[in-house]
């Protein structure tokens, strides 16, 4: 949407007007229909029929939510003149958010997805694809139509319309939650967002190239196109945290896809952390190489049988012996998952005993191997040598007994043994409490005793560069036979446990055919802000290069020296000042500041919100405090950092957390300090 466009000669406007108000009587008209329609309902009631009845009226629902006129989303956002004879009986298209169609089936607004829409992103004029001329619409913000700019691609040599476009819809001050970007999507973008379902795709990005972006309309295309596969297994979104999640939340309704999950990792994993771990704990419990430890210690509640069995049945006796017991637990130890290997123990010893009874002339049926398999001298034999274990009781005897961990774990350094050993822990594993990463080893164990069935259609993974490993395995498994959007930036890379590189990522997600892409045109951030925070890389992330802007911004960044009797004040007018701008504006300090510099802005009369405090925090107030940690993948239209040397010294990387604050503001960033800034920065 932009609001500045000069306004064309009144009639075509007019009849652009009249045209919007026919394809929103349309849509009214297509969703009435819909509402009316009745569900198909299968008669019966085995689980098949309820399933299928229940996806019915599931799919009925989401079209119906999907149909409905979003008051202020504007219905088409261009449009194209293709040559004529381009696209049969049709020269001209409209292009929205969604197909609308009259009541004839006429169709008055293409989806952004469909094919013939492709050009309005990549038509230039030196590679026209048959366009004569592209629109590009304005709107004021309640989706009134304010006018339109037409850009002809036909006697041209190359124009830079699109880039007032670009700047103006960067620039469209923010009131909240995360918007679209479906009328401006780069050329870039559009190759990741339209790529196929397969093979996985991975996007390294610096800062506000439109990561985040990318992932939600490449979703939202995914599923125009493949939206039956998709519908089987689910398409999930995982992000950083819940406030991260608010803020996208509203980009995919805007664009018609209503029913994808977007959850954290510790919703998708779900059990609830009851414990906390200190960093260096969480470290190695994210490490792949716990994988192994797991494998080892799981793997190691199996014996070797110190005796036969004797299976009786009347006055005969079946004998199997020690040695071939062991032979049949040999063969079957770590060849399938824990839990069916043990049943296959079960149904091997009483086939064993089958074959004697053959032998002895009787003729045993299925039914009687199923009822060795359940004997007294069976059951006692598994108990023995195959137990029966839930993940939580391996885990806690890893974590409590000392010399079981050092069995399983030879792989760890002594160091990393002692962090994961808890010196309390005497209670049984029903009453021990869990972490957030012990979650995710639980996770493991689970799959590692019977295998996840099931897996997603499509998972996107957002500010990836932070998982640990063991995460990654969890996530990946949840993915088997679905494909992956995996964004990230290596530079923002804030936890201990990260795993470091995409190929990495990539492995342990095991989805290793990924195709690796980057973005490097950094949308949000001014240059000279870039620039400033890009001193940071050296450091940080020695490999990548230095972000590419797109826009300069007078006054960008300013950096205020305070003491420490001013500094409160200092922060207080340079929030002030930001207001005094449009948009939103947030202080973001080291986490165990914000409480302080909230109450000299309250004090103040400045009313700001408290990120994480609420889930529409960023819609409630324009002026936002925001803890350095929940900061990540965020943006407003002017940032005050307080004090970077608290950022930094807060975490084990906390030059990695003071690039991501710095790298919030899309036109203002204002720098306040008593201590001196982090020596990079001043190089
Ligand atoms: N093609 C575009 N048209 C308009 N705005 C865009 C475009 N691409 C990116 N932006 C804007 O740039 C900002 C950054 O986008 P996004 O949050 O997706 O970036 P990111 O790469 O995920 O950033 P980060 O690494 O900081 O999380 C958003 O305001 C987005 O709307």
């Amino acid at each position: 949407m932009v609001e500045s466009v000069p306004v064309p000669a009144l009639p075509e406007l007019r009849t652009e007007r009249i045209f919007l108000d026919e394809a929103r009587a349309a849509l009214a008209r297509m969703h009435a229909d819909v509402l009316v329609r009745d569900i198909p309902v299968i008669g019966g009631e085995d689980n098949d029929e309820r399933f299928t009845n229940e996806a019915n009226a599931r799919a009925h629902q989401n079209r119906v939510l999907a149909l409905v006129d979003l008051p202020d989303v504007p219905l088409f956002f261009g449009l194209l003149d293709y040559e004529p004879g381009t696209i049969e009986g049709i020269d001209q298209i409209h292009i929205g958010r969604r197909h609308v169609h009259d009541g004839s089936g006429v169709p008055l607004v293409v989806d952004w997805r469909a094919r013939v829409s492709v050009p309005f992103y990549r038509a230039t004029a030196g590679d026209r694809q048959h366009v004569v001329l592209r629109r590009r619409y304005g709107f004021s913000d309640a989706a009134e139509l304010t006018g339109f700019e037409d850009e002809p691609l036909v006697g041209v040599i190359e124009s830079d319309q699109a880039d007032k476009f670009l700047r103006a819809e960067i620039e469209r001050p923010r009131t909240g939650p995360m918007r679209d970007i479906v009328a401006t999507i780069q050329p870039e973008q559009d190759d990741l967002v339209r790529a196929p379902l397969h093979p996985s795709v991975c996007v390294q990005g610096a800062p506000g190239t439109g990561k985040t972006a990318v992932g939600l309309h490449r979703v939202a295309y995914l599923l125009y196109t493949e939206r039956e596969r998709l519908s089987r297994g689910g398409v999930v979104i995982v992000g950083p945290n819940s406030s991260f999640l608010s803020y996208i939340r509203k980009v995919l309704p805007a664009l018609g896809e209503v029913d994808v999950r977007q959850i954290t990792i510790e919703e998708l994993i779900t059990r609830p952390a009851t414990a906390s771990d200190e960093a260096e704990n969480a470290r190695v419990k994210g490490d792949a190489r716990m994988a192994d430890v797991l494998r080892k210690a799981l793997w190691s509640y199996v014996g070797k049988p110190a005796e036969g069995i004797l299976y009786s049945k009347g006055s005969r006796r079946f004998r199997v012996h020690d040695y071939q017991l062991g032979e049949i637990v040999s063969a079957l130890y770590q060849s399938t998952r824990y839990a069916p290997g043990r049943n296959a123990l079960a149904q091997r010893v009483a086939h064993a005993v089958l074959v004697q009874m053959e032998q002895s002339g009787d003729s045993p049926d299925d039914r009687v191997q199923n009822a060795v398999a359940r004997s007294k001298p069976v059951k006692d034999l598994l108990a023995a040598v195959w137990p029966q274990v839930v993940p939580e009781q391996v885990l806690h005897r890893l974590f409590s007994d000392a010399e079981f961990l050092a069995q399983s774990a030879d792989e760890l350094t002594e160091d990393e043994r002692t962090a994961l050993l808890r010196p309390k822990a005497r209670g049984s594993w029903k009453s021990a409490k869990w972490s957030v990463a012990d979650a995710v080893l639980l996770d493991e164990l689970e799959d590692l005793i019977e295998r996840r069935s099931g897996s997603l259609g499509h998972l996107v993974l957002d500010e990836a560069q932070d998982l640990s490993a063991m995460q990654l395995r969890a996530l990946g498994r949840r993915c088997r036979t679905g494909s992956a959007t995996v964004l990230g930036d290596v530079a923002q890379a804030t936890t201990p446990w990260a795993a470091g590189s995409w190929d990495r990522v990539l492995g342990h997600l095991d989805k290793a055919d990924a195709v690796i892409a980057e973005l490097d045109r950094g949308f949000r951030v001014p240059d000279q802000i870039i620039d400033f925070a890009a001193k940071l890389l050296p450091q940080i992330a020695p490999t990548l290069g230095v972000p590419r802007g797109v826009r300069t911004v007078a006054d960008a960044l300013s950096i205020v020296p305070a003491d420490e009797l001013s500094f409160a004040d200092a922060i207080v007018a340079a929030c002030r000042t930001a207001l005094t701008g449009e948009g939103s504006v947030a202080l973001i300090a080291a986490d165990d500041q914000v409480a302080g510099l909230r109450d000299a802005l309250a004090a103040a009369g400045l009313q700001p919100a408290l990120l994480g405090a609420s889930e529409d925090a960023m819609e409630s107030s324009r002026l936002v405090c925001a803890p350095a940690s929940l900061a990540k993948g965020l943006e407003f239209d002017a940032v005050v950092v307080a004090e970077p040397a608290r950022i930094v010294a807060a975490e084990p990387r906390g030059l990695q957390r003071l690039y991501v604050v710095l790298t919030r503001a899309v036109s203002h960033l204002r720098i306040i300090h008593a201590e001196p800034l982090p020596a990079a920065l001043n190089r």
